[in-house]
C-alpha cells in the first residue's frame, strides 16, 4: 500500500494538464455560460496475456480521486486531508493502461509506449488493434480518448512495467483471470473508470468466445 501523507490543498493557478476556461455562448439566442476544462487528449490499452489467459490491467494512487473521497479539514487556515482520517486506498485505482497525448507522434506509438512503460510489454505497432474512441468527462473537459486492444505473450513482457521512475509514476501492474473480470469491473468496491469496464464488456462481445475456443 502506497503511504501518503502531508496532503494541502491549493488553487491552481497554472498547470501543465489542465486549463480552466469560460465559454460565453448564444444557443438559440440565449445567451449561456459553461465552465470548461482543456485537458490532453488519452488513449487506453485494453491489454489481454493470451499465454496466461488474464487480463492486465494498472494499479495507482489518483490523487483526484482521493480529493473527491476525501473529507477536507482546515489547519491553521491552510485546507488539508488528514491521511489518518481518510486512507490512502480511497484513491487508489484499477484501470486501463493509459496515457496522455503530449507528444506530437502517433497514437499507436504513444500507446505502444505506456503499455512498456507501465506494464512492460513490446508490442509491435501491428499488434495494437484500434476498438473506438469517445469523448470523457462531456460536462467538463470532453476531451478525445482512443481505446486499443492489445494482444501479448508472456515473451513480450521485457521489463515489469510500473511506469516513468524519473517522473515519479508507481504503477503496480495487475493481472486479472479472465473468469474474474466480469466480477471484478462490476465490484463497487473497486475504484475504476467508466472506460474499464466497457473495454471488458467489448472484450467479451468481440473476443473471449474466439479465444475460448482455442483453450
Ligand atoms: N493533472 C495532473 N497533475 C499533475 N501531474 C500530472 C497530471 N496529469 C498527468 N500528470 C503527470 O504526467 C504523467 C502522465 O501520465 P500518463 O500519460 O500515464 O497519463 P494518465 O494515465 O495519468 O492519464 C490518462 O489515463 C486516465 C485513465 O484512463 C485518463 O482518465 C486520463 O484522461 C488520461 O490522460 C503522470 O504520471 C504525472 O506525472
Ligand atoms: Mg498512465
Amino acid at each position: 500500500m502506497d503511504k501518503i501523507s502531508d496532503v494541502t490543498i491549493a488553487d491552481c493557478e497554472k498547470s501543465t494538464y489542465i486549463k480552466p476556461l469560460r465559454l460565453t455562448y448564444q444557443q438559440n439566442g440565449i445567451k449561456k455560460i459553461w465552465d470548461a476544462m482543456k485537458v490532453h487528449d488519452s488513449v487506453v490499452i485494453l491489454i489481454y496475456n493470451v499465454t496466461r489467459h488474464v487480463l492486465v490491467f494498472v494499479k495507482q494512487f489518483r490523487p483526484a480521486v482521493y480529493l473527491c473521497s476525501s473529507k477536507v479539514s482546515e489547519v491553521e487556515g491552510q485546507r488539508v486531508i488528514k491521511h489518518e482520517e481518510n486512507p490512502p486506498n480511497l484513491g487508489l485505482t484499477y484501470e486501463l493502461c493509459a496515457g496522455i497525448v503530449d507528444k506530437d507522434t502517433s497514437l499507436e506509438q504513444i500507446a505502444q509506449g505506456e503499455v512498456l512503460e507501465e506494464c512492460g510489454y513490446k508490442v509491435p505497432l501491428d499488434k495494437l488493434e484500434r476498438m473506438c474512441s469517445c469523448r470523457g468527462g462531456v460536462g467538463t473537459s470532453g476531451a478525445l480518448q482512443t481505446m486499443y486492444f492489445a494482444e501479448v505473450t508472456d515473451a513480450m513482457r521485457v521489463s515489469q512495467g510500473g511506469g516513468v521512475k524519473e517522473e515519479g509514476e508507481m504503477i503496480d501492474v495487475v493481472d486479472i483471470p479472465v473468469s474474474e473480470a466480469m466480477d471484478f469491473v462490476m465490484d463497487d468496491n473497486v475504484n475504476k473508470p467508466v472506460g474499464m469496464m466497457f473495454a471488458v464488456l467489448w472484450f467479451f462481445q468481440h473476443k473471449n468466445k474466439h479465444y475460448s475456443s482455442k483453450i
